[in-house]
């Protein structure tokens, strides 16, 4: 690592604010909450300047096939691939779908003198990309406006895109890049590529204005409030419309990086043993009660104690609420309507020994679900279908004591484990989201045995998914008593000290007469 200014080696002073490595996103692949942020991989041949002082006796393998000549193991190939990511999250794509359609599109461009100098290569600029990434959706609509002052006719697509992942590195303060280092792999980048070639000097102009003019630039772009929050304008009005004063934290939680939080399975440990477990292994964490533990810094799952034979699992803390909410008890016949990855299901499982029906329309979605209660060693039948329409394979006229309606909603209250979210949406995705979210839960109340309990659940901050349609659902149904539950759980951050801190969740509970 090297200081910004001077080129002196030094350690970054945090964990990346947008940053998922290699290691986390394996991370999150095991648990409910689908990725992790990480410390940024530094890719090794970062630059002349990087290279030199960080890693002087370490000399790295260069692939022997890489993209328009970039070496594969520097920051240029990121950048580009970064940018490429950014590009197709703005055409529509999911942000985990454009890195993964990346890694795969790529595969052969890595090809070192062994395989283990090829692993390590491909780990770093996976890393690297997906950091770059995340890091410039958390930030693109401040460097968009940056790049409108600076650029008079607007950039071809590609070469904004480029922009834009080069300029939230210039603005991030805890890379281990140079600047100098970012603006040459930058123009580099440009040059390789024959889309952006001819725009190689306009990318060295404005990076270099940017720095000699960085606070005024920034100070004049964050006037606009769509630059400030860095969210589409009719989602700043929406959550100005429903939090009033609440509405700048709420918009601030949405942009800072989720910490890592564990799920103990009260099967193998109490959070307090597990918690004992990671200070004797090292590893710096405190307790989320009631059931998990967040860690001081986000790790690889694998290196977690216990994590294999199934002791923990990667969940947010306000996601764990739903399983402690349903209240199971031994014996019961429990319906988890819209189950996948299956995070609340391995839950559920964990809490008592219940015969649950894993309930999910996505098929490699439901796949998940078995992945995860495999490694938990716990059981429950996994079926494809829609809960919204009670019939087989699902439904055999059996009603549930239990049912979990953890419903499709627009995931406002998870955007900052998805900086990608708040861009796909359209304000009219709400509407259509809100009649699904009608459909399920008037299918799944046929299904509730009399004395038996509804869960409805969002990770949404928008009423309409949310408080309305509780209000909805009780107004229509007479046989329905609304029971004791959270309601609107706010997005949470701990911040520097300890305290809660959780995605947003909207849980509200039902009991049949
Ligand atoms: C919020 S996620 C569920 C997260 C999950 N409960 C967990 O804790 O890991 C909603 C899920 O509902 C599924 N889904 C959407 N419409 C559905 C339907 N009509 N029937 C069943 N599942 C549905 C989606 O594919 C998605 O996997």
């Amino acid at each position: 690592m090297t200081d910004r200014k001077t080129g002196a080696p030094r350690t970054p002073r945090s964990a990346s604010p947008g940053g998922v490595a290699a290691p986390a996103s394996r991370a999150a692949r095991n648990g409910d909450a689908p990725r992790k942020p990480a410390r940024p991989a530094a890719p090794r041949g970062a630059g002349s300047p990087v290279r030199a002082t960080a890693q002087p006796s370490k000399p790295s393998p260069r692939p022997s096939s890489p993209r328009h000549g970039l070496p594969q193991d520097s920051l240029a190939y990121a950048l580009d691939a970064g940018a490429t990511v950014v590009g197709a999250v703005r055409a529509g794509a999911a942000l985990p779908a454009a890195l993964a359609a990346i890694f795969a599109s790529r595969e052969q461009d890595t090809s070192a003198h062994d395989a283990g100098a090829e692993r390590a290569i491909r780990s770093d600029w996976h890393g690297a990309t997906q950091d770059i990434a995340y890091r410039t959706l958390r930030e693109l609509a401040l460097v968009d406006a940056v790049i409108g002052m600076l650029v008079p006719k607007a950039p071809a697509p590609r070469v904004r895109d480029l922009l834009a992942c080069a300029l939230t590195l210039l603005n991030a303060t805890d890379t281990p890049y140079t600047s100098h280092t970012v603006v040459d792999q930058a123009v580099r980048a440009a040059a390789a590529a024959p889309e952006t070639a001819f725009a190689r000097g306009l990318v060295n102009a404005v990076l270099r204005n940017f720095l000699r003019e960085q606070s005024a630039l920034l100070e004049r772009a964050r006037r606009d409030p769509v630059a400030r929050w860095n969210y589409p304008r009719w989602w700043i009005d929406a959550v100005r419309q429903a939090w009033g004063e609440q509405s700048d934290g709420v918009l601030a939680a949405g942009n800072v990086q989720a910490p890592m939080t564990l799920r103990v399975n009260r099967r193998h440990a109490t959070p307090q043993a597990y918690l004992a477990t990671l200070h004797e292994a090292g590893i710096a964490a405190e307790l989320a009660l009631p059931c998990g533990v967040r860690l001081a810094k986000a790790m690889a799952v694998e290196r977690l104690p216990g994590f294999a034979d199934g002791v923990v699992s990667v969940q947010d803390a306000g996601a764990q609420r739903a399983a402690l909410l349903l209240d199971v008890a031994d014996g019961m016949r429990v319906l988890d309507a819209c189950a996948a990855p299956g995070g609340k299901t391995g839950h559920l499982l964990e809490l008592a020994d219940i015969r649950l029906v894993a309930l999910e329309s996505d098929a490699p979605r439901a796949r998940r679900i078995g992945d995860n209660l495999r490694r938990l060693r716990l059981e429950a039948d996994v079926v494809v279908g829609d809960a919204g329409h009670p019939a087989a394979p699902w439904w055999d006229d059996k009603p549930f004591d239990r049912v979990l309606a953890d419903v499709p909603c627009s995931a406002s209250g998870i955007v900052r484990r998805h900086p990608d979210i708040r861009w796909l949406r359209r304000p009219d995705d709400l509407r259509a989201l809100v009649q699904q979210q009608r459909r399920i839960l008037d299918a799944l109340w046929q299904v509730v045995a009399p004395g038996g309990i509804l869960l409805y659940v969002t990770c949404s901050i928008f009423p309409e998914e949310s408080e309305e349609q509780a209000a909805w659902f009780e107004q229509g149904r007479p046989d329905a008593v609304r029971l004791t539950a959270p309601g609107q759980l706010m997005p949470t951050v701990a911040g520097e000290g300890s305290g809660p801190d959780h995605d947003g969740f909207f849980y509200a509970r039902f009991q049949k007469r």
